[in-house]
């Protein structure tokens, strides 16, 4: 993992206009709800309940003479929880990355259904899989992507900021989701001022604070223990699955895919096994 240089909110391209803030969950904690917030018509529209999102055909990818994804397949249907497994360097990370758009697959292509649209991942260059992945997608990684020297109010409201809305709506909706999230009264620590578990709820709230349809997760829990992970992921599928929205995680954690609806297996960069998790 440590090989790869994700940044998924790095770019500048502009959207149309500001993203509209999300509602944080309505089973979570009663708080200042952002006004004027949804999440994007089609995220938890029932018509559009269990199509495919995402659709990856014949992925591969090398890095020099290793072989990262040797052929893969898989579909993202609309509010499942998708487990990516298998050994250390199976290719797990890599499969996400060209998923989200972070990185770009030698071979196949990945398409996302959107609002506006099919869209095809794989083929856009930097710039354009930089707006996407702002507008589209949310990210939870197990280190690295918030920023320390912000407050976990500002690291939430930037992710609206970038893509154009003004800074009071964006800290209103931040706090709602950090509130939501179970750290009112923590929003204006650094991240070096919380524990692993709540900096991982900060980035719950970013990851979900646009309402992107899809969240990525990489090892989300990798870094708690059990029982702050059970809570993460806890949080995690509600503020996803439980909106009617997407979650893919990668994780070596079996808790972790037991919590899930489907598990898929890699092994030596290619899909070996596919089956339902526990939550189905
Ligand atoms: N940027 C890179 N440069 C060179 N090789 C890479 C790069 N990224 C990944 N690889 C290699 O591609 C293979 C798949 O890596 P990947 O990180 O996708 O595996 P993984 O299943 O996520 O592993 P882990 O569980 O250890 O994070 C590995 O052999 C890895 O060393």
């Amino acid at each position: 993992m440590s090989q790869h240089p994700p940044v998924p909110f790095a770019g500048t391209v502009r959207g149309a206009g500001a993203p509209a803030p999300a509602v944080p969950p309505s089973s979570a904690a009663p708080g200042p709800v952002p006004a004027a917030a949804a999440a994007p018509a089609h995220a938890a529209d029932p018509a559009h309940a269990g199509a495919a999102v995402l659709a990856a055909r014949g992925l591969t990818k090398t890095y020099g003479t290793t072989t990262a994804l040797a052929g893969v397949d898989l579909t993202v249907r609309r509010g499942e929880s998708v487990a990516i497994m298998g050994a250390s360097g199976s290719g797990k990370t890599t499969l996400l990355h060209c998923l989200a758009g972070i990185v770009r697959p030698d071979g196949g292509d990945v398409r996302l259904a959107t609002a506006a649209g099919d869209v095809v991942v794989s083929a856009l260059n930097e710039a354009g899989r930089s707006r996407l992945r702002r507008e589209q997608f949310g990210f939870v990684f197990q280190e690295g992507l918030l920023l320390p020297e912000l407050t976990a109010l500002e690291n939430v409201a930037v992710a609206l900021m970038l893509g154009g809305a003004a800074r009071p709506a964006a800290e209103h909706a931040a706090a709602g989701w950090l509130h939501a999230l179970g750290l009112a009264g923590m929003e204006h620590r650094r991240i070096g001022q919380l524990s692993g578990g709540q900096a991982q709820r900060v980035a719950i709230a970013r990851a979900q604070v646009t309402g992107a349809p899809v969240t990525f997760a990489d090892e989300p829990t990798g870094a708690l223990d059990s029982a702050t992970s059970a809570e993460v992921m806890d949080l995690l599928l509600g503020a996803t699955t439980g909106t009617g929205r997407t979650l893919v995680v990668v994780t070596h954690d079996e808790g972790v895919a037991a919590r899930c609806t489907r598990v898929v297996r890699l092994r030596d960069g290619r899909v070996v096994a596919e089956h339902a998790g526990g939550a189905r």
